[in-house]
């Protein structure tokens, strides 16, 4: 028979829009598809033995979120299978005394205490299961956030590398579906343990109204319970087949709509294009849609049938021991009700037993993802560094990506002393931003050592060497909150935090510190504007304006060594002229500056210019020494006030500046306030 083979995974065909857009089936490499279907297939035995082990971490987390409901919930489940059994018992001495002898007014008088016994039974599991409803309610949203805090606790804590390794960020974007999974894992454990036991209780009471009941009652039932097993474990590797396919739609969904890719879709007439593909690829998953409905309907008429053909056998047995007199009718009335209710518990168990393995995997991905960022996680401890910030410095620094067999840094030394503006030089790819991300502690050396004032960073206390750094990436993030938090961001841990006096006028004077009071100022409402289109009531701000106030929560950062990485990218001639002057005040007694810009006209004032070309140190010195030496510094100098010059006229002689300076240099070795 077609329907008794064993599931296999249904592959999705490969649809023309995938080849067209992605080259093929856009794969999906996620943890979570590479559960081993084999387990799945095996069947109810073995999904039943795996249980406690698949379980055990949510309810661990249960217990840990909320005794008192966990136990709440246990002990009204279980007291709900007995009542469900003295209801059945009770239920047979009524039947047994309506069935037994004298007038049926004698009778029914005879049946009343056993009647008012059964309503209170009733009642009691009623007042239970609504006990467990609560509890349950209660624990579920408890066990999801614990789960969530767990995952991005765990998330929070790992290295940068393991972050920017794809095989982490697989298993991190995989975790992401546990915590919703242990919340509905609770769910099922409740109905797994209520079925359990109330199917217990009714086979009890089966077992002692007459020993033939019990088996019939699971030849009844077993159908039942193959079909919805079936129907549940076809409907997940369908799911798992066609996970990447259902991504890849989604993609085109959202590129459909995002804010960025807007302009293109409209102009280009990529919306139409995309559009197409689209209805091309949810075609394709209807088709899947509709074999699985068509599978399923056909497994529950076959297990409809086959329970339906047992109930029969059951049947005719208990009327040939009716007829035989060896069961007597109440007996057998009970019986027909035990047995209905018991196969309609065991079905509802199967079921409820293969959602918990279902969701349990996804558990599961979420303990391994833990487990991985917990090896992999940012050492705490280690030694404390001096109060005072001195010195940096790299001696034959090497440093290499994971998947990258040309190191990104090799044999630099280097020094970087505070109250020094340092520049980082050097054409694409030489290096610049990893040697930052080494600087602020991101990534550690592979080779040779950083030490800061002379304690190595491996040995260090990493969260003091994050502390002492202000960092402002090329892509710094630009907070969807207010613009007086986009600075104040830059310094959480601040006692102030809380919107106080002191901390909104240092907030005002970083701002103003580098013109982004006049961005606030221009706001519909000021500092406390949302700073994120997508929301009701905020406003946007220009790529230039951004950085602005990238530079403000850097300023405000006050950090022992301030880095920068090409921060003025976005930013007009005047504004890129009082950006730079602002980054080199930031320079003071205990505080140094480490610049790094493709602008020559930013770098010709720092005290110490770093040249670096294929990730080797190639050239150090000050603006003057490295143009006298003639050489990379030089050429890559002279190129852009070329460039400048045939843009705007020749410059004055002998002056060899790119970008005229408008304002003095601020004076070196002072803190700016
Ligand atoms: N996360 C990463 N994973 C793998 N390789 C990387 C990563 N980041 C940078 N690289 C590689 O390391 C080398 C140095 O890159 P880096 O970003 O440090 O250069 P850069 O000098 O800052 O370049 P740019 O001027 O373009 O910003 C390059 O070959 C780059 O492709």
């Amino acid at each position: 028979m077609r329907l008794l083979k064993r599931p296999v995974p249904a592959e999705p065909a490969v649809s023309e829009s995938e080849r067209r857009l992605f080259g093929g089936p856009l794969r999906y490499d996620a943890g979570w598809a590479n559960h081993e279907y084999a387990q799945l297939e095996s069947g109810l035995l073995s999904t039943l033995r795996a249980m406690p082990r698949m379980v055990r971490g949510t309810l661990r987390l249960a217990w840990d979120t909320d005794r008192p409901a966990l136990l709440t919930v246990a002990a009204a489940e279980a007291g709900q299978g007995v009542t469900s059994a003295v209801g059945l018992l009770v239920l047979s001495a009524v039947l047994r005394t309506l069935f037994g002898a004298g007038s049926p007014a004698e009778r029914l008088h005879e049946a009343l205490p056993a009647l008012a016994a059964g309503a209170l039974v009733a009642v009691l599991g009623a007042v239970l299961a609504s006990r467990s409803t609560a509890a349950a309610g209660r624990l579920e949203p408890k066990v999801e956030r614990a789960a969530q805090e767990q995952y991005l606790h765990a998330a929070v804590g790992v290295e940068l590398e393991a972050i920017e390794d794809g095989e982490f960020r697989r298993l991190l974007d995989s975790a992401q579906w546990g915590p919703p999974s242990a919340r509905r894992t609770v769910g099922a454990c409740v109905a797994t343990l209520g079925g359990l036991i109330s199917l217990f209780a009714t086979a009890g009471v089966l077992t002692v109204l007459h020993p033939l009941l019990l088996p019939m009652l699971l030849l009844i039932a077993a159908p039942r319970g193959w079909g919805a097993m079936r129907v549940a474990q076809r409907r997940y590797l369908s799911v798992m087949a066609w996970v990447e396919h259902v991504r890849a739609a989604r993609l085109i969904g959202q590129l459909l709509i995002a804010r960025t890719s807007a302009p293109e879709v409209r102009v280009h007439g990529v919306g139409r294009y995309l559009l197409g593909h689209y209805r091309n690829m949810a075609e394709h998953a209807e088709g899947e849609a509709t074999r699985l409905a068509k599978d399923k309907a056909a497994t529950e008429l076959l297990a409809a049938a086959l329970s339906g053909l047992a109930a029969l056998v059951t049947y005719a047995a208990m009327g040939a021991l009716i007829a035989a007199g060896r069961m007597d009718l109440a007996v057998a009335g009970t019986a027909v009700i035990a047995v209905r209710a018991g196969s309609a518990s065991l079905g509802a168990l199967v079921a409820t037993t293969n959602t918990l393995h279902e969701e349990s995997l996804y558990v599961r991905d979420l303990e391994r993802f833990v487990a991985e960022a917990g090896r992999r996680a940012i050492p705490s401890g280690g030694r404390p560094l001096p109060g005072r910030t001195g010195t940096i410095r790299l001696t034959e620094v090497g440093f290499g990506y994971p998947d990258r067999e040309e190191p990104a840094l090799a044999g630099v030394s280097l020094t970087i002393e505070a109250g020094q503006v340092v520049a980082l030089v050097g054409e694409n790819g030489s290096g610049k931003s990893t040697l930052v991300k080494l600087l602020a502690g991101l990534h550690l050396p592979d080779t040779g050592t950083l030490t800061w004032d002379g304690v190595d960073v491996r040995e260090a206390d990493r969260t003091q060497v994050f502390d002492r750094v202000a960092l402002l990436t090329q892509d710094f993030e630009r907070w969807p909150v207010t613009a007086r938090t986009n600075i104040a961001i830059g310094r959480p841990g601040d006692a102030r935090a809380d919107g106080s006096v002191d901390q909104a006028a240092e907030v005002v004077a970083a701002a103003r510190y580098t013109g982004a009071d006049e961005v606030v100022a221009k706001l519909p409402h000021g500092y406390e504007t949302l700073l994120a289109r997508v929301f009701r009531g905020a406003s946007e701000l220009s790529g230039g304006q951004w950085q602005k106030f990238g530079l403000a929560r850097t300023r405000y950062r006050d950090a022992r060594v301030i880095v920068v990485d090409e921060p003025t990218s976005a930013l007009d001639p005047a504004a890129e002229i009082a950006a730079f002057d602002s980054i080199r005040g930031l320079a003071g007694p205990h505080r140094a500056v480490v610049l790094v810009t493709h602008r020559m006209s930013g770098v010709r004032h720092a005290d110490v210019i770093y040249v670096l070309h294929e990730g080797r140190l190639v050239e150090q010195g000050s603006h003057e020494e490295l143009l006298a030496r003639d050489g990379r510094y030089a050429a890559m100098f002279r190129m852009q006030a070329e460039q400048y010059a045939e843009r705007h006229g020749p410059q004055p002689r002998g002056a060899g500046t790119p970008i005229p300076r408008q304002a003095p240099p601020p004076q070196k070795g002072s803190t700016v306030t």
